[in-house]
């Protein structure tokens, strides 16, 4: 397992470095496994690389129909609301990324009577065993990764669960849905995405091995990647 730090001049050469990263790394993929497995994570950063990506996009080998789109974690707020990770993501990649609409699995959303835990039940069946290819992930400046808070009762997830509730999110809003740290180190690749020198310290804690730290405790099976620009690397 090999875990490598990439560190871009400024945010915009990140995203430019990280989107044509990611597209051929799952063009790569596909031609040999077929079906890329992909695992997108929500945030600011995160977003703006899915918009690299759209726009590398044209004239790229990448199949879109064969690529199967996951999520590290989700905002438990309704379908149409523009708190959710996988609108917004969509909502970029749509355009130029001709999806196959049973490839892509986003979370459920606060629609209608289902409950958060039944919708934690239901997005692990859904999952079942897939591994991930490539699992991205942003780092929140306490080092959180999906929705996994340090210190928080979901960071410490029952044995075996694969997808946990989180109640009382530090971060708004205050419930989500996440990935369990044991279904995120399944991944074969962890892409971290960071940017900014409010996340310098969560990014050097984490490079330390502070366990305190979630992106601390979240490793590929293969490989680990940290593509982070320099106010993030500060510290390093
Ligand atoms: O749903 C979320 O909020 C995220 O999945 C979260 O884990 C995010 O990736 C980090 O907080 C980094 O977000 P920024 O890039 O916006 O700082």
């Amino acid at each position: 397992m090999s875990t490598r730090t990439i560190v871009h001049s400024d945010p915009d050469a990140l995203v430019t470095g990280a989107a044509g990263r990611l597209l051929e790394r799952l063009s790569v993929l596909q031609s040999t496994d077929g079906v890329a497995q992909l695992c997108l994570t929500g945030g600011r950063i995160a977003n703006r690389i899915y918009r690299g990506l759209a726009e590398q996009l044209p004239g790229s080998p990448l199949d879109g129909t064969r690529v199967e789109l996951w999520w590290g974690d989700e905002r438990w707020v309704p379908t149409e609301h523009p708190d959710r990770n996988a609108g917004e993501a969509l909502a970029i990649l749509a355009p130029t990324l001709a999806m196959d609409p049973s490839r892509v699995h986003p979370m459920p959303a606060a629609d209608g009577n289902v409950s958060i835990e039944d919708s934690v039940d239901g997005y692990a069946a859904e999952l079942g065993e897939t591994t991930f290819d490539i699992c991205l992930l942003g780092v929140g400046p306490d080092g959180h990764v999906a929705s996994l808070f340090p210190g928080h009762p979901g960071l410490e997830s029952p044995t075996g669960a694969k997808v946990i509730a989180v109640h009382d999110s530090p971060k708004p809003p205050p419930e989500r849905l996440s990935l369990s740290l044991a279904t995120l180190n399944r991944s074969r690749e962890v892409w971290f995405v960071v940017s900014g020198a409010d996340k310098a310290e969560a990014v050097r804690r984490a490079h330390d091995g502070d366990l305190e730290v979630p992106a601390a405790r979240v490793r590929g099976r293969e490989a680990t990647v940290w593509l982070i620009d320099e106010d993030a690397a500060s510290l390093l």
